[in-house]
C-alpha cells in the first residue's frame, strides 16, 4: 500500500498517541491548513528580524506522560494536539504550571539553552504547590533539548534579536472530579517557537505602565509565587483594560495593603535607585523571574548593591531613576512612565539596566564570557551533516520500522518526509481538489501518492480500493429494500483514503466510523473528509478499538456493522475482531475485509500472528478477503489471474454450461486479465478436450469462487 508503506518508511519515529478528532467545522482551505502548515525555512529567513511573538506550527513537541506512579520515557509528537479527558484536572481546576525559556544560536555555530536548571527547579516548586508529580531535572532538560533539536531549523540564526522560545508545561491530563482524588495521569510537554523579543526593540523604546487599582493578581499565601496557569488568566482582564486605556502594561500592588510593589503584568519589577542600587520586590506572591535572578548576579558582579525587599510604592517610586520589567521573553524592557491615579512618574534613564541587558544577551549568544556556566550546549545550528541521534526514547507505532531501517531494508528519509508527507498530502488536496467532491479528492490523493512514489504500486492500490468499494456496495444493495441504515467500521484510518472510498458508496443515513490511533493522521483524515464534504457520513474516532470499544458500540447504535475494514496493525486483527464479535459489532452477516499483505519496509508479522489470523478466519462465518487474493489485477499477478479466471470459467462451463450467466461473467473476467490470443488458444483446446486448465483440482480455485 503505497501511502502507508511510504509513511512507515518515512515515519520510523512516529509515535502512538491519543487525541480527539478535530471538531467538525466547515472550514475554508486557509483555515484547514493553518495549524498544520509549516513555514518553510526560506520563508522564515526573511522574517527573523521581525518575528514578534506568535504561535507558529513547528515539527512537533516532546511529551512525557505520568501514569501508574511513573513517568514514561517520552515521545516526540509531530502534531500540535493533545487528547485528554473532558474532565481533565487542568481544564476544570487549572492544575497546570508552565515555564518559559530560551535557546540561542551562538556565534560559534552551536545552539545553547539558557540556565535550564533554574526553570526545572521552578517547575518542581509549582508541582509541589499543585500536588502534581515532579518532573526530575534531568528529564526536564532532556525534554527541552530534544524539542529544540527536533525543531532546530527554526532556531533563529545568530545575528539578530530573535531566539527560540520554549514552553514546558506540566498539567493534570487525567480526570478529576472533586478535588480528591488526584488525577491518575499527568502530562509534561515541551513546545517551542521562534520568537523575536516580545516588545521588539522595547528596551530602547520603552513602555507606559499603570497601577492596577481594581484587580489583585494573587492572594496573600496563595499561588502567586507559582507559575500556575491561573495566574496568567487572572492577569488577562487587567492587562487588556490597560491596553484599552492607552497603556502597555499594568503594575500590581500587594493584595493585602495595596501598598507594596508586586510585579508588572507577567514581568518582574526591577529598579535602579538614584544612588545606583538594584532593587527588586520581595514577596511571597510573585513569581521569581529567572531573568531577574541572572540580572541580579550580573549586577553583583559589577559591585552593585542588590536589594530584594518590599518596596512601598508611594514612598519609594520617586527614588528610582531607571525601571525595567523583566521576563524570559522580553529580557528587560524599559519602563518610561508609571501612572497611578492622576499621578504620572517618569523615568528617563535606562543605562544601567541596558548595560546589564546587553551583558546577558551577549552571554546568551556567545559574545560575552559565560562566567557562571549558565549556557548549556544543545546541538549544532542546522547543518545537514549532523547525525540524527536523539537520546529521548520514542514509542513508535511502527517499532519494526526502526529495525527495518537499521538493516537497510527501507529508505532513510529526511524530517520533511518523516513528518511532513501527510501534511503535504492535505495541502495538495486542498490546493488541487474540488471542495465537496469526494471523487476529485480521491483523484488528488492518488495523484499525490503517484508523484511521490513514482507510481509504484498504483495499480494494486486502486484494485484494493475497488475491492473495498465492491464489498460496501454489495451490502448497500442487500439493505436497500429494508431502508435500514448501512453501518460501516474501519480500523486504521491513516489519511482517510479508504474511508472516502467507503463513504462515497453510502446512501443517505449510511455511516462509517473509522478508528485511528495516531493523532496527526486522525487530524489530517478529519480535514480531508470535511473537505470532501463527507463529514455527515464519516466520523473519525481517535484511539484504539480496545480503548474505544464503548464509544464504538454507542456510535454504531449497538447494532452489528454491515461492513468492517480491518486495516490497522496485524497483531490487533484477531484480538480486536474478537472483541467486536463479543460486543455484537461483528456478526455472521458482517462483511469483513482485511489486508494481510506485507509491504516493503514492513517486517513480516511473526509466524504466530499469521497463524492466529488464518486460524481465526478458518472457523468464522465471515472470511477475510485479502490483497493476496489472485483476483487482484496486480502486474505480478496478471498471468496468475488470467490462468485462474479462465480455470473458474472452464469449471463453471463444465458444471452449468457456457451460456449460464454466471459462466459468462467468469469468461468476461478472464477477458479482462488475459491476452486475446491466449484465450482463443485455450478455447480451442477446451473444444478438443485437451485444455489442462479444465482439470485443475478444486482446492486451487476454491477461494476464487466464494
Ligand atoms: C494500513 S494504515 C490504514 C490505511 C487506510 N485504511 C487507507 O486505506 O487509507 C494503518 C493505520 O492504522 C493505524 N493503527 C495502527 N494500530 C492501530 C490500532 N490499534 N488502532 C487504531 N489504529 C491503528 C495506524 O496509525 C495507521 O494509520
Amino acid at each position: 500500500m503505497r501511502g502507508v508503506t511510504a509513511t512507515k518508511m518515512a515515519r520510523h519515529a512516529v509515535f502512538s498517541l491519543f487525541f480527539y478528532a478535530l471538531p467538525v467545522l466547515q472550514m475554508s482551505p486557509a483555515s484547514i491548513l493553518k495549524d498544520l502548515t509549516l513555514l518553510r525555512r526560506e520563508e522564515l529567513a526573511e522574517k527573523w528580524d521581525n518575528l514578534g511573538f506568535s504561535i507558529r506550527p513547528m515539527n512537533g513537541h516532546v511529551r512525557y506522560t505520568w501514569s501508574d506512579g511513573n513517568w514514561d520515557s517520552g515521545v516526540f509528537v509531530p502534531a500540535p494536539y493533545q487528547l485528554m479527558h473532558i474532565n481533565a484536572g487542568a481544564l476544570h481546576y487549572g492544575v497546570s504550571a508552565f515555564e518559559g525559556m530560551k535557546a540561542f544560536a551562538c556565534k560559534d555555530g552551536k545552539i545553547r539553552l539558557l540556565n535550564p536548571e533554574l526553570n526545572a527547579r521552578r517547575m518542581q516548586k509549582g508541582a509541589e504547590a499543585l500536588l502534581m508529580p515532579k518532573v526530575p531535572t534531568e528529564m526536564f532538560i532532556n525534554g527541552v533539548m530534544e524539542a529544540i533539536r527536533r525543531n532546530r531549523e527554526f532556531v533563529p540564526p545568530y545575528g539578530n534579536n530573535a531566539s527560540m522560545y520554549i514552553r514546558p508545561l506540566l498539567f493534570a491530563s487525567g480526570q478529576m472530579l472533586g478535588l480528591a482524588p488526584l488525577a491518575s495521569e499527568y502530562t509534561f510537554f515541551v513546545t517551542v517557537l521562534p520568537a523575536g523579543g516580545y516588545f521588539g526593540k522595547g528596551s530602547e523604546v520603552g513602555v507606559k505602565a499603570m497601577v492596577s487599582n481594581n484587580h489583585d493578581r494573587a492572594a496573600p499565601k496563595g499561588l502567586g509565587a507559582v507559575k500556575a496557569a491561573g495566574n496568567y488568566a487572572a492577569d488577562l482582564a487587567p492587562v487588556h483594560q490597560a491596553h484599552a486605556d492607552g497603556y502597555n502594561t499594568t503594575l500590581y500592588l500587594d493584595a493585602k495593603e495595596r501598598k507594596f510593589i508586586e510585579e508588572f503584568s507577567v514581568c518582574n519589577f526591577v529598579g535602579i535607585t538614584k544612588d545606583g542600587r538594584y532593587v527588586t520586590p520581595k514577596s511571597d506572591t510573585i513569581l521569581q523571574s529567572t531573568t531577574n535572578i541572572m540580572l541580579q548576579q550580573l549586577a553583583k558582579d559589577r559591585g552593585m548593591i542588590v536589594e530584594e525587599r518590599p518596596i512601598d510604592f508611594e514612598k519609594e517610586i520617586g527614588n528610582f531613576k531607571e525601571i525595567g520589567m523583566c521576563g524570559t521573553a522580553a529580557v528587560v524592557v524599559k519602563v518610561n512612565s508609571i501612572s497611578f491615579g492622576d499621578k504620572v512618574y517618569d523615568f528617563e534613564d535606562f543605562d544601567v539596566i541596558s548595560g546589564l541587558r546587553s551583558q546577558l544577551t551577549g552571554i546568551q549568544c556567545g559574545e560575552e564570557e559565560d562566567k557562571h556556566g549558565w549556557m548549556k550546549e544543545v546541538c549544532d545550528v542546522v547543518n545537514d551533516s549532523i547525525p540524527e541521534v536523539f537520546p529521548v526514547q520514542t514509542r513508535s507505532f511502527a517499532p519494526d520500522m526502526v529495525t527495518a531501517e537499521a538493516k537497510g531494508q527501507v529508505q532513510r528519509m529526511g524530517s520533511q518526509a518523516m513528518h511532513g508527507l501527510e501534511r503535504l498530502l492535505l495541502e495538495h488536496v486542498v490546493a488541487n481538489a474540488e471542495p465537496g467532491n469526494p471523487d476529485s479528492v480521491l483523484a488528488a490523493m492518488d495523484a499525490f501518492w503517484n508523484k511521490t512514489f513514482q507510481a509504484q504500486g498504483a495499480e494494486k492500490w486502486n484494485v484494493r480500493g475497488l475491492k473495498i468499494e465492491e464489498a460496501v456496495r454489495d451490502k448497500v444493495q442487500a439493505k436497500a429494500s429494508s431502508g435500514a441504515p448501512v453501518r460501516c467500521l474501519e480500523m486504521g484510518t491513516y489519511c482517510g483514503y479508504s474511508a472516502l472510498r467507503i463513504a462515497r458508496n453510502l446512501p443517505a443515513g449510511g455511516k462509517l466510523l473509522s478508528v485511528e490511533k495516531d493523532e496527526l493522521f486522525a487530524a489530517i483524515a478529519t480535514k480531508i473528509i470535511e473537505f470532501a464534504g463527507l463529514d455527515d457520513k464519516v466520523k473519525i474516532w481517535m484511539g484504539t478499538v480496545h480503548s474505544e470499544i464503548a464509544n464504538i458500540t454507542n456510535r454504531l447504535e449497538h447494532e452489528a456493522a454491515d461492513f468492517v475494514l480491518v486495516d490497522h496493525s496485524k497483531e490487533r486483527y484477531v484480538p480486536d475482531l474478537k472483541l467486536l464479535e463479543e460486543c455484537g459489532i461483528v456478526s455472521k452477516e458482517t462483511a469483513v475485509v482485511g489486508d494481510v499483505e506485507v509491504y516493503p519496509g514492513d517486517e513480516r508479522p511473526p509466524k504466530v500472528i499469521e497463524e492466529e489470523i488464518s486460524r481465526f478466519f478458518s472457523d468464522r462465518a465471515f472470511g477475510l478477503a485479502t490483497m493476496d487474493d489472485p483476483r487482484f489485477l496486480t502486474l505480478t499477478n496478471q498471468s496468475n489471474n488470467c490462468i485462474l479466471r479462465f480455470t473458474v470459467f472452464a469449471r463453471c462451463a463444465r458444471e452449468l454450461g457456457e451460456e449460464d450467466t454466471r459462466c459468462k461473467y467468469q469468461y468476461y473476467r478472464a477477458q479482462t486479465a488475459c491476452p486475446e490470443s491466449q484465450l482463443e488458444d485455450w478455447m480451442e483446446h477446451r473444444a478438443r478436450g485437451s485444455c489442462h486448465l479444465d482439470v485443475l483440482p478444486d482446492r486451487s480455485t476454491m477461494h476464487v469462487r466464494q
